[in-house]
């Protein structure tokens, strides 16, 4: 429960709409309570009249006695219409306010989430998938929003109508006012008990359904796997059981639904019952009027909701509760990365790894040892070794997605940790092993470090990156809208497009990690020769499994289970007849192998 507490900020940033929010609900209440005394008092009028019209039987006095009262009776149906009509006023007002209030709050507390998401590091994005993520700030926040809106409205509505009613119940008659209220907390502890019930089921059949999605949409993205493997019967097959799993559960949770609200009428039944019989005892023995009892069973079905609401209420805040705790957990996560708050700085390429190691914060595994060596401004280093070998490792190292665990890495012989981060990272083109597009056009692909579109600048970058014929041999060129995963583009297409998204930034330092695997040798060879061109004068980090990639590079560090284990030009390497040789000689087989 306390990690409701967070939620007060909110609360008292809209005091003025929570206030209201309460006076509105003390009215309408008022309004709610006063229509049992006025059907009270008019159904003992009836009585009475019904008397004295017996009384003037067979004199002419008879009809006028008669005409009065139907008068009055039409006066007093007025009036609770009226009474009804202003309570709905004020209930629009109370809802309008409190439920307003709540929207409000959702708005502020998904968008504090957002960005609190945005500040987060790397690691933090390792250990938590994207469901679970996209939960908190969805189905969580909904949740809490439920404490917030009804959950707050309806407990301050059934305390104040609790308190009114109760309090004129007990100035009628006390004996008959505890036994109408004697059944009430049994209906609270009911719902309360048969909602977590349903709330455990619900859950239940929730989690059945995103297993569901899931699966579909797995198999979906996969179809051309499943269509090539032929296990579409299998998948179907699974499915069934899928669905069946989860048609189960709702079952499950329909029979609950259905023993419910007829145990909960019967319930309210049983407690008319019982003022009535109680009420007649009470009204032979002279104590109240008949008008009375119809007046307590207005109030015992004007508490009937709020009660039900109660319980419902109880099990709503606990979920709240447990939600709000899922949402704190992320929004007290410190990110590990945290920029010092420095003044830009304009890089001017130089990369210093001195004596650099690395271990992986939640795997321990150690994917730098002792690594060193300088970029000099200008410079192209190329990085090549086997799978695993700690390439990416650097690469995540330059642009400060991780910190290193030993050794230090200097940028232009400042510190990397003393640099404004922002500013670092926005000078540096990065394009990653596995290459991610926006469902998006092309053109705002590539222009994405931009704020606004440039077209010339979009064009030239798709030409220097050997795109751009590509591109405008779609039918809509720059326009083409690509989904998540590019689907009207090749693989290499979309390196390509990817590759023109960091040269369009203009960098100081570029890295490419791995791009360029799926992109024919002469494509390959025309993007470096222009990279030659754009990069003077700055850094370049390839990553390759090429030789051919990086043949031409200023230094190459070879790796080998986190170290360097040679490094030098292309022909000094050749020269040791090592490593780097040796793959050579055995890409280059291969090539003779495929020709
Ligand atoms: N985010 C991560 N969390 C934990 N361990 C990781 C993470 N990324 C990589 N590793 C591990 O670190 C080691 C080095 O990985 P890295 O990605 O740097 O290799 P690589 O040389 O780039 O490989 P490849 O050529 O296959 O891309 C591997 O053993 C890998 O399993």
């Amino acid at each position: 429960m306390r990690s409701l507490a967070y939620l007060n900020k909110f609360l008292y940033k809209y005091r003025w709409r929570l206030i209201p929010g309460v006076l509105f609900v003390i009215i309408s209440n008022i309004f709610g309570v006063l229509p049992a005394k006025v059907i009270g008092m008019a159904f003992d009028l009836v009585r009475e009249n019904i008397s004295v019209y017996q009384l003037f039987s067979g004199f002419d006095r008879q009809s006028m006695i008669y005409s009065i009262f139907g008068y009055s009776l039409l006066l007093f149906g007025v009036l609770v219409l009226v009474l009804a009509l202003l309570r709905g006023l004020f209930l629009f007002f109370m809802r309008q306010t409190i439920i307003v209030m709540s929207r409000h709050i959702e708005y502020d507390l998904k968008n504090e989430i957002y960005d609190h998401y945005q500040k987060l590091s790397l690691a933090f994005y390792r250990r938590h998938n994207t469901g679970d993520l996209m939960n908190r700030a969805t189905e969580d926040v909904s949740r809490v929003r439920m404490y917030l809106g009804p959950g707050i409205m309806y407990t301050v509505n059934t305390v104040i109508l609790f308190i009114m009613a109760i309090a004129i119940m007990l100035t009628v008659n006390v004996r008959l006012a505890v036994f109408s209220i004697l059944p009430l907390p049994i209906l609270a502890v009911t719902i309360y008990y048969v909602n977590n019930i349903i709330n455990f089921r619900s859950e239940k059949i929730q989690q059945r359904l995103s297993a569901l999605s899931s699966f579909v949409q797995e198999n979906f993205s996969g179809i051309r796997v499943i269509k090539s493997y032929v296990r579409e019967n299998s998948v179907r097959e699974s499915f069934v059981h899928e669905s069946e799993n989860y048609k189960t559960h709702s079952m499950a949770l329909v029979k609950v639904q259905a023993l419910f609200y007829p145990t909960m009428l019967l319930l309210v039944g049983l407690s008319n019952v019982i003022v009535m019989y109680v009420g007649g005892v009470e009204v032979m023995k002279g104590n109240i009027t008949p008008g009375n009892i119809a007046e307590f069973i207005v109030y015992l079905n004007m508490l009937t909701f709020p009660v039900m609401a109660l319980g419902w209420v109880t099990s709503l805040v606990q979920r709240a509760a447990a939600s709000q705790k899922r949402i704190n957990e992320f929004l007290h996560e410190q990110p590990e990365i945290e920029s010092p708050k420095v003044a830009p700085h304009v890089v001017k390429g130089r990369i210093h790894f001195n004596n650099v190691s690395f271990t992986y914060p939640d795997t321990g595994i150690k994917a730098l040892k002792n690594v060193t060596f300088t970029a000099q401004p200008g410079e192209m280093i190329a990085i090549i070794g086997r799978t695993g070998s700690g390439k990416s490792t650097i690469a995540n190292l330059i642009m400060r997605m991780y910190d290193c665990t030993g050794g230090q890495i200097d940028i232009d012989h400042t510190q990397v940790q003393q640099l404004n981060l922002d500013s670092y990272r926005s000078q540096i083109g990065f394009v990653p092993q596995e290459v991610f597009l926006f469902s998006d056009t092309i053109a705002n692909n590539i222009a994405f470090s931009a704020d606004n579109l440039d077209m010339l600048k979009i064009e030239q970058a798709a030409r220097d990156a050997a795109v751009y014929n590509n591109i405008m041999e779609l039918e809509k060129g720059f326009e083409t809208l690509i989904g998540e995963r590019g689907v009207t583009l090749s693989g290499g297409q979309k390196q390509r497009v990817s590759i023109a998204r960091a040269i369009m930034k203009h960098p100081q330092i570029l890295i490419f990690d791995d791009c360029l695997s799926a992109v024919d040798t002469r494509t390959e060879e025309e993007i470096l020769r222009n990279l030659g061109g754009i990069m003077q004068g700055k850094t370049s980090i390839i990553i390759a499994h090429r030789i051919s990639t990086i043949k031409n590079a200023d230094k190459i560090l070879v790796m080998d289970n986190g170290e360097i284990a040679e490094h030098g030009t292309h022909d000094e390497l050749m020269e040791r007849r090592q490593i780097y040789f040796e793959l050579y000689e055995k890409q280059l087989l291969e090539e003779e192998e495929n020709a």
